[in-house]
């Protein structure tokens, strides 16, 4: 059964006298506890997608639902993991975590067990007194990782999270939050540039065109892949098989993708 729905989503921008098409007719479904990901050239409207099912931005037309009703009558937590950490430089990495339940008046004595349990999970238990500024870009990561896990969000949205890491750290944190969004069933939406991280980390890949931003052809990820930790899916014998159908539905649709 479909949980998250995206139907005939269309989005345009208008800016400084200058009209974008965004999104043409964007229609697609996320089962619970699925994990899946967008790929497609930049401006394809990955991001868009992102902010409008957020409920940052709202589409120009269509739907968003949630168990077939709109989702901001929903009130589902949906937490967002975006390239930069965002973390406050000013206060401790635990403090950091906690802002969320911080911000929303929620804060309690289990919310700051489970961040220090949390924080024990991807082993920065550590450096929760310490400072940002003490911490690799990899740490940093994590942490952003916990700060959006600490609210329950029932829907994560992973936008290029591990783009500005190095590539063993980010091989090491694909693993990681793989590791604990299944763990705690979530649902996630993964928008990436990386072909080999989306079969990696993800259940199924929509493959977008640009210009204006619509879906070109989704791929389911073969089970045998699904069960696998991300990296070692890279060394399945199924793996170069969808590596390469993706790769050819990227190029037939965009010529200048790198
Ligand atoms: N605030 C905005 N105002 C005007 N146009 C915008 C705005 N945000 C995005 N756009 C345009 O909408 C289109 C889709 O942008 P979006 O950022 O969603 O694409 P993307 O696929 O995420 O790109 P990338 O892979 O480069 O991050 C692009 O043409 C972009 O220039």
């Amino acid at each position: 059964m479909s949980f998250l729905t995206l139907e005939n989503v269309t989005h345009h921008y208008f800016s400084k006298n200058s009209y974008t098409k965004a999104l043409d007719d964007i229609s697609f479904s996320v089962k619970e506890g699925e994990f899946i990901a967008l790929l497609g050239p930049s401006g394809c409207g990955k991001s868009t997608i992102l902010s409008i099912v957020s409920g940052i931005m709202k589409q120009t037309s269509g739907s968003v639902l949630l168990n077939d009703n709109p989702i901001e009558k929903s009130g589902i937590g949906i937490g967002y993991m975006l390239q930069q950490d965002y973390l406050f430089p000013w206060k401790t990495i635990l403090d950091n975590v906690l802002i969320g339940p911080t911000i929303q008046d929620t804060l309690s004595a289990e919310i700051r067990e489970k961040a220090i349990e949390l924080l024990e999970e991807v082993g920065l238990q550590k450096v929760a007194k310490q400072y940002p500024s003490s911490l690799s870009g990899g740490m940093r990561q994590r942490v952003a990782l916990v700060r959006t896990l600490i609210t329950d969000p029932k829907i994560l949205l992973l936008d290029e999270p591990f783009s500005a890491l190095d590539y063993q750290t980010k091989l090491k944190l694909e693993d990681l939050v793989f590791k604990l969004l299944h763990a705690y069933h979530k649902t996630a939406i993964l928008v990436t540039h990386d072909i080999g991280e989306a079969i990696a980390m993800s259940d199924r890949i929509i493959v977008m065109s640009a210009n204006p931003g619509a879906i070109a052809k989704s791929f389911e990820v073969p089970i045998e892949l699904r069960n696998e930790m991300p990296f070692l899916v890279r060394r399945h014998p199924k793996y170069q098989s969808i590596f390469d159908k993706v790769w050819e539905e990227l190029n037939k649709n965009e010529t200048t993708f790198v």
